[in-house]
């Protein structure tokens, strides 16, 4: 990939071309990237893109005008596919280098792999694809005020590229919050790690977009930015990849947790979901923490029936441990709590295991389902990465309760 002439001021980045027909599934298999072309010393600025080279929703307003209801993502990505179609475009440069597909993305997925998407993750993903359908419907009426008309496929392409390719423009300076999506091209080829840390934002003074890398770089390595604090779940749903070790991996339990509420609140009126209010839901263990809410939400679940004398003396108990004046409400019902946990952690474990056998197989049993390599390699690694959460704490717990 070459520099874009003129559209940033880069200085010591320039970028690389790893081919991406090549699979190569190892840790840094990033597709293209930036690369460090001498030393980077933490704190410098390491890419600054001028505001006239900037897609902003000012600059669309421009070209659209203000009178029509599109959202900053819509009109950016028609614009996207409008552009695209300009063979002459002064922007061709930069559209030739936008990805040609976002096959890795759980959106683009066939149902074979969306059957064996977590849950959780699944509902987020119908989520996305109703989105884009909305959006695509919207910019559709628009583009009929033009005479004009395109495909759902164009409008996908562009959808998903400024999801996985956008900036939030907030002033450097910090007078303006929260700001608005733009794209910003050059900048957009630098990858994520959670490593890296950065400040970014709109630098009002010379009226460019900057990043500053707080993390040094040697000559010849790649250089990152943070996409922000993500699990693997929500970086493969938003940007089509995980990352080999993430730190910010966990497993939601809701489903099995509201299941054990049901089977007692059906039985009784729900005083215990009265009682749970501020912590109901977010359930969630990593791989060394097992979430506050979700032991509250066990340790309530863990009192003995709401109709039995003294429930209300039990759930003072619970306030107290929940304010955090005493630890324990009884050994008892701490048991109780742990082994709920259990049980539902094997539960969760064995689902886990089965999608990996599945999974493993999964070419073989269908050998007409067409997905990306990478689709596959990363929708395993899900698993696995939950189930060894899992095991984690299952390990944790069986150590607890020997020690209660
Ligand atoms: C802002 S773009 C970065 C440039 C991109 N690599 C390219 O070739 O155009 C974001 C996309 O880069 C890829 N990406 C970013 N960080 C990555 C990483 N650590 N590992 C694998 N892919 C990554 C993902 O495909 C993501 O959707």
């Amino acid at each position: 990939m070459q520099n874009l002439p003129g559209t940033s001021q880069l200085s010591k980045i320039n970028s690389q071309v790893l081919d991406p027909r090549i699979p190569n599934l190892s840790n840094l298999d990033t597709g293209r990237g930036m690369m460090a072309i001498s030393d980077i010393e933490a704190g410098e600025v390491i890419v600054s893109v001028p505001r006239k080279f900037l897609i902003t929703n000012d600059s669309l307003t421009k070209i659209y005008g203000s009178q029509h209801a599109l959202g900053p993502h819509q009109l950016l990505a028609l614009h996207l596919v409008l552009v695209s179609r300009d063979k002459q475009s002064w922007w061709k440069p930069y559209m030739d280098l936008l990805p040609i597909h976002f096959n890795t993305m759980p959106v683009k997925y066939t149902k074979v792999l969306v059957d064996h998407l977590p849950t959780a993750l699944k509902e987020q993903v119908l989520q996305q694809k109703e989105n884009i359908e909305l959006d695509y419907l919207n910019c559709i009426k628009f583009l009929k005020t033009r005479n004009e008309t395109m495909i759902r496929e164009e409008y996908e392409w562009a959808w998903l590229c400024v999801n996985t390719r956008c900036i939030h423009m907030t002033k450097m300076d910090g007078t303006v919050k929260g700001g608005n999506i733009a794209l910003a091209p050059m900048l957009d080829f630098l990858n994520h790690t959670s490593e890296a840390k950065i400040e970014s934002g709109f630098n009002v003074r010379n009226q460019c977009f900057e990043i500053k890398t707080l993390t040094p770089y040697s000559k010849g390595e790649q250089v990152y930015i943070n996409y922000g604090p993500h699990d693997n779940l929500a970086i493969l749903k938003e940007y089509g990849f995980v990352l080999s070790q993430n730190s910010y991996n966990f497993v939601l339990l809701d489903k099995e947790v509201w299941n054990l509420y049901s089977e007692i609140e059906s039985k009784q009126e729900s005083r215990i979901l009265t009682v749970l209010y501020r912590y109901a839901g977010d359930y969630s263990i990593k791989a060394d923490e097992i979430s506050f809410r979700l032991m509250a939400a066990l340790r309530l679940l863990a009192l003995n029936g709401t109709t039995e004398p003294g429930f209300d003396r039990r759930v003072m108990d619970w306030h107290d441990v929940v304010m955090g004046q005493t630890d324990l409400i009884s050994t008892d019902n701490e048991r109780k709590a742990l082994i709920m946990l259990q049980d539902i952690c094997k539960k969760v474990s064995k689902q886990a295991k089965n999608e990996i056998d599945i999974l493993s197989t999964i070419t073989e049993t269908h050998p007409e389902a067409e997905f990306h390599p990478f689709a596959l390699y990363f929708l395993r690694q899900i698993w696995n990465e939950s189930n060894d959460i899992i095991e984690q704490t299952l390990v944790y717990l069986s150590d607890k309760l020997s020690r209660l």
